[in-house]
């Protein structure tokens, strides 16, 4: 149990869009304990969650290494005094707090707006839970409002975006749109130096079997669907409030698995 106190950090004048992602990062933060390694995901709700670890670790001691999604995350951790480190020194981690673009009521996620879900799966399923972190916009009953972003290798990557749109045919999705990610006139770039590739889907009607099938496909390095990789959301609202999804806690049952099981689920069905 944390003997941490996260609403120490108390911002002043936030709108209310800002107030309900940094309440869901302090509500999140009361789940990191003393020596943690901990997974920091990306995006301007995540830029919440550091703000609150770097005060809790520069005022109050807590210890934590921190092994951050995308080199934004690393830069701003790093002015925070939070200690990053590799993945690789770490080996594993013991949770992973991360934002996301849409959950369903599976906690099934679109990832990856910020172009950093690559390093934001790799990281979650490496951890022994992930946790998301979002206002109540991202709640949807299916998934697909939002475009999934597919990171693909720049090395032939018409023939990789042909091959992605032939493949949407056989799968019940509501659209089959695709586009390049852009920044300017110029393809976006992600950390890796991979391109992402938007599919404008509408509705996504069975999530495991389209994201088994996407990273099957020759160029495609990850698509930002993640499928029983997290269970539990903390909600943040505008008046500061939070509520907390937890699929397990909420079935009565216990976790002995870590996020990294879905691979197996996915190869069993
Ligand atoms: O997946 C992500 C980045 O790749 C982000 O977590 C996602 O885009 C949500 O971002 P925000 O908190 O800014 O809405």
């Amino acid at each position: 149990m944390t003997t941490f106190n996260p609403a120490e950090f108390a911002p002043t004048g936030l709108t209310p869009v800002e107030m309900a992602k940094f309440a869901s990062a302090r509500r999140a933060s009361y789940f990191v304990e003393q020596g943690m390694r901990l997974g920091l995901g990306t995006g301007s709700t995540a830029f919440w969650l550091v703000r609150v670890l770097g005060h809790m670790v520069r005022e109050q001691g807590l210890q934590i290494r921190a092994v951050p999604t995308s080199e934004r995350t690393a830069e701003q951790a790093r002015a925070e005094g939070i200690d990053v480190v590799t993945l690789q020194d770490v080996g594993w981690l013991d949770l992973t707090i991360d934002g996301a673009d849409e959950f369903d009521p599976a906690l099934n996620l679109i990832k990856g707006g910020g172009g950093a879900h690559l390093r934001e799966k790799i990281v979650a399923t490496a951890s022994d839970r992930m946790i998301v972190i979002s206002d109540a916009s991202k709640q949807v009953d299916t998934l697909g409002a939002f475009p999934l972003p597919v990171e693909i290798v720049p090395f032939g990557w018409q023939a990789t975006r042909h091959l992605i749109e032939e493949s949407l045919l056989g799968v019940d999705v509501g659209a089959r749109k695709s586009t390049l990610r852009m920044n300017g006139t110029q393809p976006y770039t992600t950390d890796e130096g991979n391109l992402i590739i938007d599919l404008h889907l509408s509705r996504i009607a069975n999530a495991r079997q389209l994201s088994l099938m996407l990273n099957q496909i020759a160029g495609v390095v990850e698509n930002g669907l993640f499928v029983d990789i997290c269970d539990t959301v903390v909600i943040g609202h505008p008046d500061g409030s939070d509520e907390v999804i937890d699929l397990v806690a909420d079935s009565g049952l216990t976790d002995d698995s870590d996020a990294s099981d879905n691979i197996f689920k996915d190869i069993a069905d």
